[in-house]
């Protein structure tokens, strides 16, 4: 039986927290958010960690994609409806190419916060404080805007609260039939450039979808999907805030979200938030980034994953498209050999960001692809399972990432540039992302003996 999530630890080492001007605002703020209800329940999180047990044996594969830094003005109907529809139709290619069920994950519906690598940003001779995510203060460059505001938090409470009711209605109410996303993939491959590449794979969906039809009546599993929240558990105060004991166990659970990850400048071992993830029983997911070693890995592990327990760890890569052949076998060879069992997932995005000449901050789609490419090759030569990936995308038309079948151009790159942060990928190369990543599953051979298993895809 667990304790109360006590306060002892966060005496610890704790980067990337704002300094809240207004001690008393953020007392009453974290108040509030302790007597609130929880967004999500306990069971509902032991079951994603079911199903991330399930990638971690090769059995399934994680998608989890979502915005960079979720918006308070992007919580509408429009923007959740583009967002979700563009990660379900990726889950369906991929569904069809691994012949395994894909399990989605959505950076939604919490991802609020934002680490900064610089305490200001500088423009014109003007130093204000970064922006580091709309729960903490605003985007617009001036300094009302940019206040460390912590009644934010609680708006990120609400905006999470309202993106979830969504997607849960959304995912269970006849929105997320597998035929009608298929039917939307079909639209995908007739308006892309690169749409001839794609059409085979498409025919070949038609088909199953087809003689499935022709089995009798479709499982009520194809109308609904299993769909999760997550977001990196940046923000302690909100974290610890919202997390409760699971009254069937006596555990701690973080109910802010299913699944939440340490980033890349947080995963120090002895920092507060690693600690305060050892403490609550969430899949969690910890950034793994150049700077970090095999060992490191090893020590994350025994101080998240004592009980070794598939589907609670995810280590999350973001080594950079020219590196990750080289680094990433020594990590992989150490964590099997020590006998855990983690899900290896791939962010392509963080490793491969640039400024481009017009200035923006940009990634290439190529390399995001190559990436990926390299993460695959690795886990082939070693026989163990590319268990997923982690993607920044909208499902807008922006113009944010250069390259794709648009051939979005560094020159482009002003006509809809509309992160808040790190450039995603726009709809259309999400999808084209899904249906490359499709072709290499058919190409690394792993999808053939599941396709004989003849997977309809539990939890859809
Ligand atoms: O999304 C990740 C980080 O928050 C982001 O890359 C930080 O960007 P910065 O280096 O511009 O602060
Ligand atoms: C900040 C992020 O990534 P990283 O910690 O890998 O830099 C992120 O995924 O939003």
């Amino acid at each position: 039986m667990a304790a109360d999530i006590a306060d002892d630890w966060m005496s610890l080492p704790a980067a990337q927290q704002p300094a809240w001007p207004d001690p008393d605002a953020l007392r009453e703020v974290l108040a509030f958010l302790r007597s609130s209800p929880p967004l999500v329940y306990a069971a509902e999180c032991d079951q994603l960690r079911a199903r991330l047990a399930a990638v971690a044996r090769g059995e399934a594969f994680l998608l989890q994609a979502g915005d960079c830094a979720e918006t308070f003005d992007g919580v509408s109907a429009e923007q959740i409806d583009n967002k979700l529809r563009t990660i379900l139709q990726m889950a369906a290619v991929l569904t069809y190419a691994a012949s395994v069920p894909v399990v989605k994950v959505g950076r939604m519906a919490g991802q609020y916060a934002k680490p900064r690598s610089s305490e200001v940003e500088i423009r014109d001779g003007v130093t204000l404080p970064s922006y580091r995510g709309d729960a903490v203060n605003g985007l617009a460059f001036d300094q009302a805007a940019r206040v460390l505001d912590p009644h934010r938090l609680s708006r990120m409470y609400h905006a999470s609260a309202v993106t979830l009711n969504l997607v849960r209605a959304f995912t269970t109410g006849g929105y997320a039939d597998l035929r009608r996303v298929h039917a939307w993939n079909r639209d995908f491959v007739a308006l892309s450039p690169a749409g001839e590449r794609y059409e085979s794979l498409a025919r070949q969906i038609d088909s199953a979808l087809a003689f499935m039809r022709s089995c009798g009546p479709l499982p009520r599993e194809i109308e609904t999907v299993e769909f999760y929240a997550s977001h990196e558990a940046l923000l302690l105060d909100y974290e610890a805030a919202l997390t409760r004991v699971d009254s069937r166990s006596g555990y701690l659970y973080d109910v802010s979200a299913h699944m939440v990850w340490i980033g890349e400048r947080t995963r120090q071992l002895d920092g507060a938030h690693v600690e305060f993830a050892a403490r609550v029983r969430n899949p969690i997911g910890v950034k793994l980034g150049p700077t970090s070693t095999a060992d490191d890995a090893l020590a994350l592990i025994d101080r998240l994953d004592p009980e070794r327990q598939p589907g609670r760890l995810t280590f999350i890569t973001r080594m950079g498209a020219g590196r990750i052949r080289d680094v990433l076998p020594a990590f992989v060879e150490k964590v099997t050999a020590s006998g855990a069992q983690v899900v290896w997932a791939c962010d392509p995005m963080h490793g491969n960001t640039y400024e481009s000449e017009s200035g923006y901050k940009t990634r290439q789609f190529n390399r995001i692809l190559d990436e990926i490419r390299g993460f695959f090759e690795v886990h082939q030569y070693l026989g163990t399972h590319p268990g997923g990936i982690h993607v920044e995308l909208t499902g807008d038309d922006v113009t944010e990432c250069v390259g794709g079948a648009h051939e979005i151009a560094d020159a482009d790159l002003r006509q809809r540039y509309e992160t808040a942060c790190d450039p995603r990928l726009n709809r259309s190369q999400s999808l084209e992302l899904a249906f490359m990543i499709a072709e290499m599953y058919g190409s690394s051979g792993r999808s053939t003996s599941a396709h004989s298993r003849g997977h309809c895809g539990q939890g859809r």
